[in-house]
């Protein structure tokens, strides 16, 4: 009898220290759009989050009354601007990921949206840095290229810049990757595994075609997909006609990525996810962030993989990208010197 209450009591132990230790804050920043929605929605199914708070210009609380109906274990905390909506909403997070902005219309570049996003997301981050300086920030909002050193510079100008827990989220582009190269192979894209490096636009997507399944993969067969993988995002644009950019395979994609973080928060080794980051890799041409393959551990970036081996084909893909990529980090940086 005591016994059995003994093992009882052993069990009850580990199941609540399991649950403190997976005890994780995440809040979403234009949670009510098109990304933030189904992301969201990702968000409340995963175990691992505790609190969901979703903060939007408009309609964070009616989409965070709808979520907190689903019958999983997580509190879902809906937010608005007014008071202190943004800073309740970001304190005592782990994790931030940040969806809101524009998104594209047909004939328009990731670069275009910069005079709109620019402002958005240096605010955001402006409260983030006061309110939840350790969180991880997950940087969704286009041009990434440029939003990503937007953040960072902020957050340098308040002393409490981590380059280890600021990411760029660049996951669907290998999720592209792996896709699309399985369709032209007549694969299962889950065994498909096709590295992505560089920024997250146009020509500064590199995929590393000589590091997939299908390194033989040449000419023209190899030309199309490259071009697809680099131009995925226009091929949704174009198919919304007007209605925005890729949403539901980005939530996928931003919920993968922080499923990640929080697998490695939690202890797990060897969690390796692309991601667009503060990088030693090509400092010494002046580019401070680069997409590779990237370790994460409990404090975010453990360790940046470099790009490889590649061949001449992609070192001329890589060249064209490291040129595009340093002007997008600059203007990142000059505008929160204009504008701080
Ligand atoms: N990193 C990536 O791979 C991808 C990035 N994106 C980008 O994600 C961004 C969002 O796209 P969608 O969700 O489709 O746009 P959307 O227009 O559907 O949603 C954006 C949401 O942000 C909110 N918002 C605007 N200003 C805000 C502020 N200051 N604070 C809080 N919320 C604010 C809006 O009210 C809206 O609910 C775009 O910039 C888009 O280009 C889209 C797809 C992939
Ligand atoms: O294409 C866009 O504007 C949205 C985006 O970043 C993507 O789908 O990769």
């Amino acid at each position: 009898m005591f016994a059995a209450r003994r093992t009882v009591n052993l069990f009850q132990k580990r199941a609540f220290s399991a649950s403190a230790i997976n005890a994780s804050k995440v809040a979403v920043l234009g949670a009510a759009g098109g990304i933030g929605q189904p992301l969201s929605l990702l968000l409340k199914l995963n175990p691992r989050v505790s609190d969901l708070a979703l903060y939007d210009i408009r309609g964070g609380p009616g989409v965070a009354a709808d979520l907190s109906h689903i019958n999983t274990n997580s509190t879902v905390t809906g937010y608005n601007p007014d008071a202190s909506g943004l800073r309740d909403c970001l304190e005592g997070s782990e994790i931030i990921l940040i969806p809101a902005g524009v998104p594209r219309k047909p004939g328009m570049t990731r670069d275009d949206l910069f005079n709109t996003n620019a402002s958005i997301v240096r605010d955001l981050a402006k409260a983030a840095a006061e309110a939840a300086p350790k969180a991880h920030v997950l940087v969704i909002a286009n041009p990434v290229n440029s939003t990503v050193p937007i953040v960072a510079e902020v957050y340098k100008a308040r002393n409490v810049y981590d380059p280890k827990r600021l990411f760029g989220v660049t996951t669907l582009d290998v999720v592209r990757a792996s896709r699309f190269i399985s369709q032209v192979q007549s694969t299962n894209p889950s065994g498909e595994a096709v590295p992505v490096v560089g920024g997250h636009s146009g020509v500064t997507i590199v995929p590393l075609l000589s590091q997939s399944n299908h390194s033989s993969i040449a000419g023209q067969a190899r030309d199309a997909l490259v071009n697809r993988i680099q131009f995925g995002g226009d091929e949704v644009v174009k198919a919304k006609d007007g209605a925005g950019s890729a949403t539901l395979s980005m939530a996928m994609a931003g919920a993968r990525f922080a499923e990640s973080l929080l697998r490695a928060a939690q202890g797990e080794k060897g969690v390796i996810e692309p991601t667009f980051v503060d990088s030693p890799l090509y400092k010494d041409q002046g580019i401070d962030f680069f997409a590779s393959r990237v370790e994460l551990g409990p404090n975010g970036v453990e360790q940046i993989h470099s790009v490889g081996e590649i061949n001449e084909y992609e070192q001329g893909l890589l060249d064209a990208c490291l040129a595009d990529l340093k002007k997008n980090i600059q203007k990142g940086v000059d505008f929160v010197k204009a504008n701080p």
